[in-house]
């Protein structure tokens, strides 16, 4: 039985990953902070599939090495890593941010990343040919906007860091993706504003957001592609987002 870890599984993307991937019978290793949401998910899964939950932050690497040096003999050798857990904070100008924003960021979006990922690489190794890592970036990671500075920045460093160890994974079987996508309804806007629900409805209002369930299908057709095809970047938007023109600072008339 094939088996995946998924980083940040208690919401957005990660919740909807466990469902699509239990849904298609892998055993489950759910982390996330969240303790009691991460018991409602293993109550629920665990009719369908083997689960194990892991209360952990991912910032913490000695937890997370050790949480990980520990994984039942059932759930291993590791045929996925779905390094999920992230997020974005204060959405005003570089000027106005509070210089704590950006370290929980950077500490989240690329320590917690390389944390999970140093942990898990032996365990992916073992399983060898089809194996993934599957990197959630961002369309942020490569196009820039305003009130994007470190979340953009540390979405670049998951798409570069991904390119690398794929240089360094060649020929051992394990593909690496940074799946990149854009506007998606998750609870993302919500901890971005830190609990501002009116913001975070008045951006997905009127429009189509992608939903978490269409991030999960594509880290599902990913995991199960046949295993000599690695995509390396797969950036996806909702039909109803697209790029807008420079922004030109002009003198008053
Ligand atoms: N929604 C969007 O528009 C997009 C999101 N992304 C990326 O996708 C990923 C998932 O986001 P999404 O599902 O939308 O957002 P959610 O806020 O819905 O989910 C984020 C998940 O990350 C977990 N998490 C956050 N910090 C930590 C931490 N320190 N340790 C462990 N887990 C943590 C949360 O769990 P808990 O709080 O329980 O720890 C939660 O399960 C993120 O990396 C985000 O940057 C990329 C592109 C678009
Ligand atoms: O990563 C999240 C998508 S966006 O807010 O940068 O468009």
């Amino acid at each position: 039985m094939p088996s995946v870890l998924i980083t940040g599984a208690t919401s957005g993307f990660g919740k909807a990953a466990a469902m699509r991937f239990a849904k298609a019978g892998w055993s489950l290793i759910l982390t996330g902070r969240r303790e009691e949401r991460l018991k409602a998910l293993e109550s629920e899964l665990s009719k369908q599939v083997p689960v194990l939950t892991l209360t952990l932050d991912v910032r913490d690497s000695d937890a997370v090495t050790k949480a990980l040096g520990e994984l039942p003999e059932q759930f291993l050798p590791l045929t996925c890593l779905i390094n999920n857990a992230g997020l974005a904070l204060a959405p005003e100008p570089a000027q106005k941010v509070d210089l704590k924003d950006w370290h929980t960021m950077i500490d989240t979006n690329i320590t917690g990343l390389v944390n999970v990922t140093h942990a898990a690489l032996p365990l992916l190794l073992a399983q060898g040919e089809g194996a993934s890592i599957l990197n959630l970036g961002s369309v942020a990671g490569q196009w820039p906007y305003p009130g994007g500075h470190v979340y953009g920045a540390s979405k670049a460093f998951v798409q570069q860091f991904s390119y690398n160890l794929r240089c360094d994974l060649l020929g051992t079987g394990v593909r690496v993706t940074d799946l990149a996508p854009g506007m998606a309804e998750t609870e993302f806007t919500l901890v971005r504003t830190k609990g501002n629900q009116e913001a975070s409805d008045a951006l997905y209002r009127g429009t189509t957001p992608l939903q978490a369930e269409d991030i999960a299908e594509q880290l599902y057709y990913l995991a199960t592609l046949p295993a000599h095809i690695n995509i390396n970047r797969l950036e996806i938007m909702p039909v109803r987002q697209a790029w807008s023109p420079f922004n030109i600072n002009r003198d008053p008339e």
